[in-house]
């Protein structure tokens, strides 16, 4: 098993979207994650999902994506007690990761200088929507209105369309992608110089990293983007998104190699000759190849014809809808899920961590954790005695699943509380 981290411990006190698909990557890897949560409502997530039954119990597809493999700790982190319990776990842990409005932490104690005292070398990461400073710094978001302000909208659609969003949530995977991987180099870097370090990942700034030659090209050129709709971004007449008889097909033929395997296969054979003995000629008639092009892919289905084009190395692929490329055997084969029980008789099935060790994907072992599942075991590990648990429970500072301690603290009840 790939468990490069196993033996560290994260303390994940994030919610949504962003922050715990940061902490889901961490516990892929062997990390021993404890995510923190409001007693009695737990993370907003939890009630969010097609799936109205699991909502009910509070174990919504939402939260199962990004939470599988993590322990949780139903506790009140706006008490002086929970405060203090947050702390001493932290004295135990790696690394801390926080997604709340920059402010709230520090306004809490609980901030990097208030978590480092307890932990002088922790790896403190804060996931913000604009980063922690700044004009925005304070402003809260989510992913729409980050992909609305980071100019990825001025490149989807098309001219009559207007800017276009892109569907899914993509700027908050990334972002938790992009903190995973600034914390997995500060452990790194810990283990070298015993030092920790507080990371500050932010959703817009990762939404600008994932358009890194289109910023240089802009800065450098002063060129601006236009909408690509469903066009290669090389805008290449060899390259793109073309109709066939049933259905759309992305070809990407980018350089001689690829073009003359793609005329022969069209049946374009003069052109390919003429591509093959004087490709540079044929370089100043790419622009006028587009309708041949076009003509002769009407002829045959998209499946038959990257069938065929990938025979001769030519990249292509039939455009599919989600369920199609799941039911396919590659995608089984790549195991991009995996199946988890989330309450007895329903079965969930979870991202895994989108690349191979040595052959095996990464795939969690455990399902996310029910509210407060582990709380009783976090509190016992950390020393604290049945009845002082039991007081921690009594005095609604501490949640359990069965609802004992349950008592949402009024502004995190208003920020998590789903409408
Ligand atoms: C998502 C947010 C806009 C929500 O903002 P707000 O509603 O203003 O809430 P905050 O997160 O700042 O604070 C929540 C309050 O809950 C309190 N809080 C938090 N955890 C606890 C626990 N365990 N116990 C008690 N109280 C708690 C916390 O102290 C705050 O109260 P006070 O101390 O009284 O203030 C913001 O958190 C944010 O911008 N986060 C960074 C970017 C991000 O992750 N965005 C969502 C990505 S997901 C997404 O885009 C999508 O789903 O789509």
């Amino acid at each position: 098993m790939f468990e490069p981290l196993k033996g560290l411990r994260v303390i994940d006190t994030s919610h949504v979207l962003a922050g715990p698909y940061a902490g889901y990557q961490l516990a892929l890897l062997g990390a021993d994650v404890i995510k923190i949560e409001v007693p009695g409502i737990g993370d907003w997530t939890r009630k969010g999902g097609q799936l109205p039954e699991l909502n009910e119990a509070g174990m919504g597809l939402s939260y199962m994506s990004q939470n599988a493999a993590k322990r949780s700790l139903a506790l009140d982190i706006k008490t002086p007690e929970g405060r203090d319990i947050l702390k001493r776990l932290t004295a135990n842990a790696d690394v801390f990761i926080e997604n709340m409005r920059p402010g709230t932490m520090a306004r809490n104690g609980l901030g990097y200088e208030d978590m480092k005292a307890v932990k002088p070398d922790l790896i403190y990461c804060s996931i913000s929507a604009f980063g922690q400073d700044g004009p925005y710094s304070r402003r809260g978001a989510y992913d729409h209105v980050i992909q609305g302000m980071c100019g990825i909208m001025g490149t989807t659609g098309t001219r009559e369309s207007g800017p276009t969003k892109v569907g899914a949530p993509y700027v908050d995977f990334a972002t938790g992608l992009n903190a995973a991987y600034a914390i997995s180099a500060a452990l790194h870097q810990r283990r070298a110089t015993g030092e920790g370090v507080h990371l500050d990942v932010a959703m817009l700034d990762t939404s600008m990293m994932l358009m890194a030659s289109l910023l240089t090209s802009h800065l450098s050129s002063g060129w601006k983007p236009e909408p690509a709709g469903n066009e290669a971004w090389s805008r290449s007449p060899t390259s793109g998104c073309f109709e066939t008889s049933d259905g759309l097909l992305m070809v990407a033929a980018n350089n001689i190699r690829q073009i003359v395997p793609l005329l022969e296969t069209l049946g374009l054979t003069e052109l390919a000759e003429k591509a093959r003995r004087d490709p540079a000629a044929m370089r100043d008639e790419l622009n006028g190849l587009r309708p041949a092009l076009e003509a002769a892919l009407l002829a045959r289905s998209a499946s038959a014809w990257e069938e065929d084009l990938n025979a001769v190395g030519v990249p292509a692929g039939r455009v599919r809808n989600l369920a199609e490329m799941l039911a396919e055997e590659h995608a089984a084969v790549r195991q991009l899920t995996t199946p988890m029980e989330a309450v007895p008789g329903t079965t969930v099935h979870v991202p895994t961590a989108g690349f191979k060790a040595n052959g095996a994907a990464i795939a969690p072992t455990t399902p996310a954790p029910r509210l407060g599942e582990h709380s009783r075991e976090v509190l016992a590990e950390l020393g604290l005695s049945e009845d002082e648990i039991d007081t921690l429970v009594s005095d609604h500072i501490v949640g359990t699943t069965d609802g004992a301690g349950d008592r949402t603290p009024a502004s995190a009840s208003a920020a998590f509380a789903r409408l």
